[in-house]
């Protein structure tokens, strides 16, 4: 699946949540039109079970499921990519395991160069940030929002913003050249559904 030019970028929330609340919450959030999802999960669960199920659930709304940090999750469920930080495997391995058409996003930070670099190697998309404080990940570090107009300049693939967005802080990441926001808190501390119906607002 082709990973899309611009929307709402809903990354789970898994902390303290049955497998059943995080479907239902990414049904939810899928519903009100978040257009990629993320299963990122940082807890001890057993999560091939999970993923698949949430697979399923994004194919049912044509959209594309991003595995965060496990190369080999995505490749196990057949997900449609995964997205890499810094230390979570080079973008030559993923492409191997995962073939030509599989989405692979990298985390840039504030970080130009890399983007470029990694634009170069081949990804579907580039992400910086945290751009606002974030409860999901207080210890993230700053980017400006000078990077993303950068960006803009010398980016042709997909540019994600991530930290602390909510829909009365996103436009103007949106304005600074961002085409999709990635949102933990903000999508699923809220009811997602209308959560993510606000974000899609944004793009409209
Ligand atoms: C879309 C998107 N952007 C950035 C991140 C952060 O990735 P990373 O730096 O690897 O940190 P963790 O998410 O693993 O804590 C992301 N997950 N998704
Ligand atoms: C994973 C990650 N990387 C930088 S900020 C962040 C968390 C984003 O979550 P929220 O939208 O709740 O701030």
């Amino acid at each position: 699946m082709k990973f899309p030019s611009k929307g709402l970028y809903a990354i789970t929330q898994t902390e303290a949540k049955s497998a059943d609340a995080i479907i239902a919450e990414v049904r939810a959030a899928l519903q009100g039109g978040a257009v990629v999802i993320q299963y990122r999960d940082k807890t001890t669960r057993e999560a091939q079970p999970l993923a698949s199920a949430l697979l399923q659930e994004c194919h049912r709304h044509h959209a594309p499921l991003i595995i965060n940090d496990d190369i080999e999750l995505a490749a196990k469920i057949g997900a449609d990519g995964v997205h890499l930080g810094r230390d979570d495997g080079s973008v030559a391995a993923a492409r191997q395991l995962l073939g030509p058409k599989a989405i692979i996003g990298v985390s840039c930070y504030d970080d130009l160069a890399k983007a470029i670099d990694m634009q170069g190697q081949g990804v579907d998309y580039v992400a910086f940030g945290r751009f606002f404080p974030s409860n999901s990940k207080p210890l993230a570090s700053p980017a400006h929002i000078t990077t993303l107009q950068q960006a803009r300049q010398s980016i042709n693939i997909p540019i994600v913003a991530i930290g602390g967005i909510l829909p009365d802080n996103g436009a103007q990441l949106l304005a600074a050249g961002a085409d999709l926001l990635a949102v933990i808190g903000g999508v699923f501390e809220h009811d997602p559904e209308q959560s993510a119906r606000a974000y899609q607002r944004l793009f409209i």
